[in-house]
């Protein structure tokens, strides 16, 4: 059984088609790199993986159920564009809230932060960190729950190298340990999650 399964995928924003009979099997311990042009449909096919989105016609599947199904969405680790922690709360605020969320102990989220130097930012609002800082704590939040799949729309971009090393480094762990990435890029862009990635070039 795969991980991840695309199986006939169309989606259509009314009547344009963005994915057109889409096949994909992603399977344990996998990286995906899903690389194209600016509106090639990168950030739809990971909206369709997360179950933000449903497709119109064919099949999505997360081993054997849809994504948006709540087992599905234990499974996984998502960072999209959008930041899904609260410019309100302050990083630790943040982290205890999506660990009690997720059901999991603050302890993961504590080591994974120390990992990227997060923890010296705890008590500041998440509202008040820059970007890469930002995404730091939004890839915290995506895998404390160490998640079988790993969802990311763009990673590298806007990242400085420490940031790109800090995504790396805990990327990097989190395959050790078995997970999969899938992950989007524009096309001809800088930065590898692994040397042996898959590449799904889209038109
Ligand atoms: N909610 C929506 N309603 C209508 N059209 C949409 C919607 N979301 C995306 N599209 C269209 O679908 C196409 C693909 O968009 P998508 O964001 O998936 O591309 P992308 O490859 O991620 O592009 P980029 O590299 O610019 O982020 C675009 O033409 C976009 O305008």
């Amino acid at each position: 059984m795969a991980l991840l399964t695309f199986k006939n995928v169309a989606k259509r924003y009314l009547y344009d088609y963005v994915i057109k009979d889409f096949n994909l099997e992603v399977g344990y311990s996998e990286v995906v790199r899903l690389e194209g042009p600016n509106g090639s449909g990168k950030t739809t096919l990971l909206k369709l993986a997360a179950g933000i989105e449903r497709p119109s016609e064919g099949e999505v599947l997360i081993e054997e159920l849809p994504p948006w199904h709540l087992e599905s969405k234990r499974k996984m680790g998502v960072v999209m564009h959008n930041n899904m922690t609260y410019a309100e709360l302050t990083v630790r605020e943040n982290l205890e809230f999506f660990a009690s969320l997720y059901g999991v102990n603050l302890d993961e989220a504590m080591r994974l932060s120390k990992e990227v130097g997060l923890d010296k930012r705890m008590e500041q609002r998440a509202g008040e960190l820059s970007f890469g800082w930002r995404k730091r704590l939004e890839l915290v939040r995506a895998l404390m729950h160490n998640p079988k799949l790993i969802l990311l729309d763009e990673p590298f971009v806007g990242l400085d190298t420490p940031g790109k090393e800090a995504l790396l480094k805990l990327l990097r762990e989190a395959l050790r340990k078995g997970s999969t990435v899938v992950y989007t890029a524009p096309v001809g862009s800088e930065g590898r999650v692994s040397e042996e990635e898959k590449v799904v070039r889209l038109v």
